[in-house]
């Protein structure tokens, strides 16, 4: 049986101010990070031609991990979302679309073969959704944002061409990814803003010897004087690994729970081995959880 939860002994788990009114008010977020919310798309700096696109999309109020990651995302800190709860990837998509617009101005190393984010997912399902999501929301800006994908189904020289074309956005699983840095050195990393990992419990799971290449191509690019790359993490599940893997990578990093229960459940349960099912581990920490707020 877990012991009782005492959240206050977490001195870094943020709500929001007390008083406020917004359905997002419990949802908690544990860093290093003031607390940073918003009540809606329009509090942030988004850039106009994504809420169109979020028009078109029937995309209007924000998700509560949505308005609790906004904020670090946009401000080019390493985030780290976790639950079920939905709305992670349009929440990393739109800020860094974001960005590509509000820089399309910028002078890019031309030259420079390389993207200015990379999205690593688990499976070439999980790709394909992410690809789609992006085309819905980039579809009517004005620059235009180029994706490109690396997938093991499609050839490391298709890929190289397409990329010659212009990338702003690649999309990739580890093994298309790998393939693509292995057997080509005109990749370059100059122009890279951001990395993802979604589905990162999944990644480490499924691709132990990718992830080890990416994480210690990560670190050496970071050890790099001048270069910051944001890292950003999206999963649905929480473990050891994951927060071994991202301590490794991230200086500083912030996580976004999608709810109470997801922040006991890393919290609270932390890394212990917990030796029941899922779901049955679900109800404990329910009751646990409610019986608290009682309290
Ligand atoms: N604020 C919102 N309002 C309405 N629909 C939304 C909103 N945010 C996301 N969606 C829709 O919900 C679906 C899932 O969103 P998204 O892919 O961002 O979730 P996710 O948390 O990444 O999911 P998963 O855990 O499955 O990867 C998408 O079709 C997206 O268009």
């Amino acid at each position: 049986m877990t012991d009782q939860i005492n959240f206050k002994k977490y001195k870094d788990l943020l709500y929001n101010n007390e008083g406020s009114k917004n359905n997002g008010n419990l949802t908690p977020v544990y860093g290093p990070y003031e607390k940073l919310y918003l009540n809606d798309w329009g509090q942030s700096d988004i850039h106009h031609e994504i809420v169109q696109a979020f028009d078109k999309m029937n995309i209007k109020q924000m998700k509560p991990i949505q308005q609790n990651s906004f904020l670090y995302l946009t401000k080019h800190y390493n985030t780290a979302m976790i639950g079920f709860s939905k709305g992670k990837s349009v929440s990393y998509l739109a800020s860094i679309g974001s960005s590509i617009l509000s820089n399309s101005n910028n002078k890019v190393e031309s030259c420079d073969i390389g993207p200015k984010a990379i999205i690593l997912s688990s499976s070439l399902r999980s790709c394909s959704l992410l690809e789609d999501l992006s085309k819905l929301l980039f579809s009517t800006t004005k620059n235009k944002i180029n994706i490109v994908v690396a997938y093991e189904s499609i050839s490391v020289q298709h890929t190289i061409a397409t990329l010659c074309n212009g990338c702003d956005i690649l999309i990739a699983t580890p093994t298309g990814l790998h393939n693509l840095l292995t057997q080509t050195k005109i990749f370059s990393y100059s122009n890279l803003k951001h990395f993802v990992f979604d589905n990162i419990d999944l990644l480490l799971d499924i691709y132990k010897t990718q992830i080890a290449y990416f994480s210690q191509l990560l670190i050496k690019l970071k050890e790099n004087k001048g270069c910051s790359i944001q890292l950003i993490s999206a999963s649905v599940k929480w473990n050891k690994e994951v927060d071994m893997f991202l301590n490794q990578l991230f200086l500083k990093w912030q996580y976004i729970f999608g709810s109470p229960l997801e922040a006991v459940r890393y919290m609270k349960i932390g890394f212990n081995v917990v030796l029941v099912e899922d779901d049955k581990l679900e109800k404990i920490l329910r009751k646990q959880f409610f019986f608290n707020l009682i309290l």
